[in-house]
């Protein structure tokens, strides 16, 4: 009786708590609403990843438990997400189907209050930006195992749209099926990729079961909801999305499995207290040639984080570089180290400077 009352007393304190909550989301949504008249009226940026960044940070700094930090992430993320729909609704375009790594990824950093859409390809995924029928897109870039996604890296060769934005996601491969059981499986689907990436575990634990490639997680999700007798191997996003249940949780063979996504929109972003900057160069055939274009960084103790080439589709043995460093692209020296490399090369293009994921 006593314990009864005593949760009863613990939940009226709960609801009245709720309520305040409920009160303070709702004059905090009344402010975004002014930013975000503030915004039309001189053509801001509606979503300001640097800001957020700011949040998260003073927040988790301030917080001193016991509820997470992790949650605290979450609950903040869906807060903004709610807000930035309020200020204008939002639309952002991904690599589809439904229920891929992408598809996780641009949900991490956008919520669940911005409407995404999936899309076929990458390269629709940035005309679908540069069209404006999407304020933003979310494509993969690279893969801790894997390497980099050369498609998306391509696609800065033709499109003007900038980097606002890097999404880290980290990847856990979920053996998915309609019965859970392992006996009843006959047959694995999935993308080449993470079967590549669960080799070890599948020869171990499924030896004979045969293993078909399919183009995506998703589509390997749907096939096996059809069939008592197959498993995907895909995220646990597809397991609610396709009503499937799960057999084994984190298959991969490999931990630390990250891939490493980009938000793209039509502007540069305003700094934040981290940020990253991302060139784009080709450089003259000349002798020298590969230790002068890292020259201006080096000299200025300027932190490359990645260094990239792919061969110029139009002309053959010539190659464009992709660059990663330390800093914003308004940062001085990072301005004196860029005209310094454009002495070097045939043009050089700053695809963006966004908040460094962590
Ligand atoms: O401060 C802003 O610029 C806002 O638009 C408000 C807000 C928020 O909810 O705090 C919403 C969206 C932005 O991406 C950043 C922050």
């Amino acid at each position: 009786m006593r314990d009864k009352k005593s949760l009863e007393t613990l939940r009226q304190e709960i609801d009245s708590l709720d309520d305040q909550v409920l009160d303070i989301l709702n004059r905090r949504a009344g402010l975004v609403m002014e930013v975000g008249k503030l915004k039309s009226a001189s053509r801001g940026d509606f979503h300001v990843p640097s800001r957020e960044r700011e949040i998260y940070e003073r927040l988790t700094a301030r917080n001193q438990g016991p509820f997470p930090n992790a949650g605290l992430k979450s609950v903040f993320r869906e807060i903004i997400s709610a807000s930035l729909a309020l200020e204008a609704p939002m639309k952002v375009a991904f690599l589809g189907p439904k229920a891929t790594f992408s598809h996780l990824a641009t949900m991490q950093h956008f919520g669940y209050s911005a409407e995404l859409v999936p899309q076929k390809s990458i390269p629709a995924v940035f005309e679908e930006v540069e069209k404006g029928r999407a304020t933003y897109g979310v494509v993969p870039v690279e893969n801790s195992t894997e390497g980099v996604v050369s498609y998306t890296l391509d696609m800065f060769m033709e499109s003007e749209l900038k980097i606002n934005a890097e999404v880290l996601l980290e990847v856990h491969h979920d053996l998915l099926s309609r019965t859970g059981r392992i006996e009843d499986i006959k047959k694995v689907y999935s993308h080449p990729q993470p079967i590549a990436q669960c080799r070890k575990w599948l020869e171990e634990n499924l030896p004979n079961v045969p293993l078909v490639d399919v183009a995506s997680t998703a589509v390997a999700a749907q096939i096996v909801s059809e069939d008592y007798t197959a498993a995907a191997i895909a995220s646990e996003l597809a397991a609610t999305m396709y009503d499937l249940k799960l057999v084994r949780t984190r298959i991969e063979d490999q931990v630390n499995n990250f891939t490493r996504f980009l938000v793209i929109g039509k502007k540069l972003t305003e700094r934040s207290s981290d940020d990253k900057t991302s060139l784009m160069f080709a450089v003259k055939d000349e002798v020298g040639i590969l230790y002068r274009m890292l020259e201006p960084f080096a000299k200025r103790g300027i932190n490359l984080s990645k260094i990239e080439s792919r061969p110029m589709k139009k002309k053959a043995w010539e190659y464009m570089f992709f660059l990663d460093l330390a800093g914003h692209v308004s940062d001085p020296v990072i301005v004196e180290a860029i005209e310094e490399l454009k002495q070097c090369c045939q043009f050089v293009k700053v695809l963006g400077s966004y908040p460094r994921a962590k």
